[in-house]
């Protein structure tokens, strides 16, 4: 059993991102640049007044001066005159302010009289003009590759005249579940049989981190069943299954994808719920076993996949953030694997997280993790912490998980 660090190290150790495509800006939202983002333009491309009003002299508009309006200029029309002495050309918010002009007189701060305007507020030489390039020059590196791009960078790249951006493509994750026993939800139940859960969660998982999940169909528990719907990893950037991890007769994934070429880096970790974790290589493609138990699933899936995701996309690796949390309630010394304990989160009102560990920690049970927000890390062998304690958790709502 290697410890959970060096699984997930060697995990996103074998990841490269995946290539570059190119998306229109609706599309790239939450997308991981490929290339930076220079600026085309200078922005704004000239002086620009930031009001309504008129562009002035400030050595002329002083209070109680009197002005001859010369013209206009609308944004997008600019004045193709000069403003001389004594003179004023009546302006509007982000039009290109007249060559001679040095300030704006606010509308509110001027009083029109026929051809003229009365200055009844002083304009300070500058006031109220934003410079050209106040807030980037052609050329600039606005964004950089390997930013996940926020609703504000898109804003930022079509301003700076990027129809396209060049993004890495979403990760493709086949997943395969294994298993007599499973029938997809809907489907009549055999005896004995269950629903599979499984592909439906990491599949939202997956979305969850930004990939695209291809569900296979259910594979039965035969060597050739889970070998030919393995085939299909060849699609993949990552292939998952489930089940068939551990070590019953039944389990099946590394006996049926010895065969066609399965590189085993490693098999079972020291963490609880997960063990049965298998890490390699079908070909080309890297080859994730997570074990049959839903919350076991789930778990590696936050540890393993979420971060694995990132590397795919074009993140850096990291593991999921842990947050310091007090204890509801007590725990014993832990054991030699890493602990993830399902828990409820509520926060104190100075602000500090209390997590409280659900009483039955089977890695079956779907209800307890659905109504947990975060999983409490415990180091192997931790000793016994009393209610009150600090601690460390992973809260599931900050991963969108
Ligand atoms: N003798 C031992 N038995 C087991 C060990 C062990 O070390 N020695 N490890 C246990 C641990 S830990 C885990 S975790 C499980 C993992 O087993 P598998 O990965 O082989 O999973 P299965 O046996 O196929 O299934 C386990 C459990 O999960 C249910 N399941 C499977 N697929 C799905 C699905 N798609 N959706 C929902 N539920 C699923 C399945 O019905 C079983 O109940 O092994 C322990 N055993
Ligand atoms: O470690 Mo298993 O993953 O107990 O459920």
């Amino acid at each position: 059993m290697i410890p959970v660090e060096e699984a997930r190290t060697r995990i996103l150790d074998a990841l490269r991102p995946t290539g570059a495509e190119s998306v229109a800006l609706p599309e790239a939202w939450n997308r991981v640049l490929a290339t930076p983002v220079h600026a085309r333009l200078t922005q704004p491309p000239a002086d620009v007044s930031a009001m309504d009003g008129y562009a002035v002299r400030a050595a002329d508009a002083s209070q109680g001066a009197r002005l001859r309006v010369t013209g206009s200029a609308p944004a997008g029309h600019p004045f193709s005159g000069r403003v001389g002495p004594g003179e004023a050309v009546r302006i509007f918010t982000g039009a290109v302010v007249p060559a001679g002009a040095d300030g704006i007189l606010l509308q509110e701060d001027a009083m029109p009289e026929g051809g003229s305007v009365l200055v009844e507020e002083a304009v300070a030489s500058g006031r109220w003009i934003r410079r050209a390039g106040l807030d980037f020059t052609a050329g600039d590196l606005l964004l950089p590759a390997g930013r996940q791009l926020t609703a504000r960078d898109i804003g930022l790249a079509a301003a700076a005249n990027h129809p396209w951006l060049s993004v890495h493509r979403q990760p493709r994750i086949g997943i395969l579940a294994t298993g007599d026993e499973i029938v997809l939800p809907g489907e009549p139940l055999p005896p004995g049989g269950i629903v599979s859960s499984n592909a439906h969660a990491l599949a939202a998982l997956v979305r969850a981190a930004g990939g695209v999940p291809l569900v296979l169909p259910i594979a039965r528990d035969d060597v050739n069943a889970i070998a030919a719907a393995a085939s299909e990893a060849r699609f993949c950037d990552l292939m998952l299954t489930t089940g068939g991890a551990s070590v019953g007769e039944h389990d099946l994934i590394q006996q049926a994808l010895g065969p066609q070429g399965f590189a085993l880096d490693f098999w079972k970790i020291a963490m609880r719920p997960g063990k049965p974790l298998i890490w390699g290589r079908l070909g080309q493609t890297p080859l994730l076993g997570l074990p049959g138990n839903p919350v076991s699933a789930l778990v590696c899936g936050v540890l393993f996949l979420w971060p694995a995701l990132a590397v795919l996309r074009g993140r850096p690796a990291a593991a999921p953030p842990l947050r310091p949390a007090i204890l509801g309630t007590p725990l014993p010394q832990n054991d030699r694997r890493e602990d993830y304990l399902r828990a409820t989160v509520t926060r104190r009102e100075d602000g500090v997280l209390q997590v409280t560990p659900a009483s039955r920690q089977d890695s079956s049970m779907l209800r307890t993790l659905a109504g947990c927000d975060a999983l409490i890390r415990r180091a192997p062998d931790a000793p016994g912490l009393d209610a009150g304690a600090w601690t460390e958790a992973l809260i599931l709502s900050e991963l969108g998980i």
